[in-house]
């Protein structure tokens, strides 16, 4: 092979660019690179992945080098016949992109394990492979949403704030007081491996009684924590501490709305670490400015990021992070390696070691 490895790893480097310099290379470099698969990612991924890319010398890439998502126009131009994509959750993959990038493209991978941002049914028909980003991140979302859920239920943003601002008087005997996950009911909405992990963290605190909702009984997973199947009606009804941890699908939009709430305690707080999508917002809002729940601990809204002057952001008891349950050092650098050798995998062909099946 006349273009050594390291001079294809050099070439790599190169074009690691938006502008996709390539200034300096021989005619015979730029040939020998051009044999190989065009991969565009569309974001600064962090360092794990892209050292994988680089390192391969399977793939030239193009990187939209930026901690902030590529424009869309820009992203059609860029697209365009590539073999593979490397997305992350900000870029809707739909029609429109899939027709500029068109028939080479083969493979994308997404450093998510949420894909709501991808037309399946598009991707599906264009026979597309698709690479996600599970497991890495369970424990990161589970300990995140552990923190949101005891910053919520025990006022942690409020105490803070008085604590600051000269609102600590003194001692008082009910000023601040919360609810305890001591004796409570923990409910989940939509049991998976998160699910799992999150009242795997939630029984030491002496939990009384986990229970759970889904499409049907996941017995193997519930009996890890000992959770008992019930209704949606039920989960409500039942729940102290009521954890959203589904996917958002059209089956699950806005599952969380009035009705919902209705029939939640006034003393239960509602927590949601999934997609914003699976909450009716404005419902929220009245369930928690009349006192129909006791309060709110999100980390994903609709849009994102929420405007500065929602209304949600006015509630006391609404407790509202920007995205960062799996805002890790070491999980987004595993999402970002597993993304990369996801779509790898996929441009030669091989099982991807986390496929969405479609
Ligand atoms: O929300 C985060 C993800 O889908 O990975």
């Amino acid at each position: 092979m006349w273009c050594s490895r390291m001079a294809l790893r050099r070439l790599q480097r190169i074009a690691v660019t938006p502008l996709n310099i390539t200034g300096g290379l021989t005619s015979n470099m730029q040939r020998e690179m051009s044999t190989l698969p065009r991969v565009y990612v569309t974001r600064q991924i962090p360092p794990e992945g892209l050292k994988i890319l680089r390192e391969s010398g399977q793939v030239q890439f193009e990187l939209w080098d930026s901690d902030d998502p590529v424009p869309r126009q820009e992203l059609l131009q860029r697209v365009k016949g590539v073999d593979g994509l490397l997305c992350v959750l900000t870029e809707k993959i739909d029609a429109e992109l899939l027709d500029a990038a068109g028939p080479n493209l083969k493979v994308l991978s997404t450093m998510s394990v949420g894909f709501d941002h991808l037309s399946l049914e598009e991707l599906k028909k264009r026979g597309i492979r698709i690479g996600y980003t599970p497991e890495v991140l369970t424990d990161a979302v589970a300990e995140l949403t552990v923190a949101v859920l005891l910053t919520t239920s025990r006022r942690l943003i409020e105490a803070t704030h008085e604590a600051k601002t000269g609102g600590w008087g003194t001692w008082r005997t009910l000023w601040l007081c919360g609810y305890e996950l001591a004796n409570s009911t923990v409910g989940i909405l939509g049991l998976g491996r998160i699910g799992v992990a999150i009242a795997e963290r939630l029984a030491p605190f002496k939990v009384k009684k986990f229970i759970y909702t889904d499409m049907e009984p996941r017995p193997e997973l519930a009996s890890a924590i000992n959770a008992e199947y019930v209704s949606l009606d039920e989960l409500a009804k039942q729940s102290d501490f009521l954890a959203v941890c589904c996917a958002l699908t059209p089956e699950t939009k806005e599952i969380c709305n009035k009705e919902l709430f209705s029939k939640m305690k006034n003393t239960s707080i509602f927590i949601n670490t999934s997609r914003g999508g699976v909450v009716n917002q404005e419902d929220l809002y009245e369930a928690l400015s009349t006192g129909q729940i006791a309060g709110a601990g999100l980390d994903v809204t609709v849009p994102e990021p929420l405007p500065t002057n929602h209304p949600l952001f006015t509630l006391k008891n609404c407790v509202i992070l920007p995205h960062i349950a799996s805002a890790s050092y070491t999980t987004r650098n595993a999402m970002s390696a597993l993304a990369a050798n996801n779509l790898l995998r996929g441009l030669r062909g091989e099982p991807m070691i986390k496929e969405l099946k479609l």
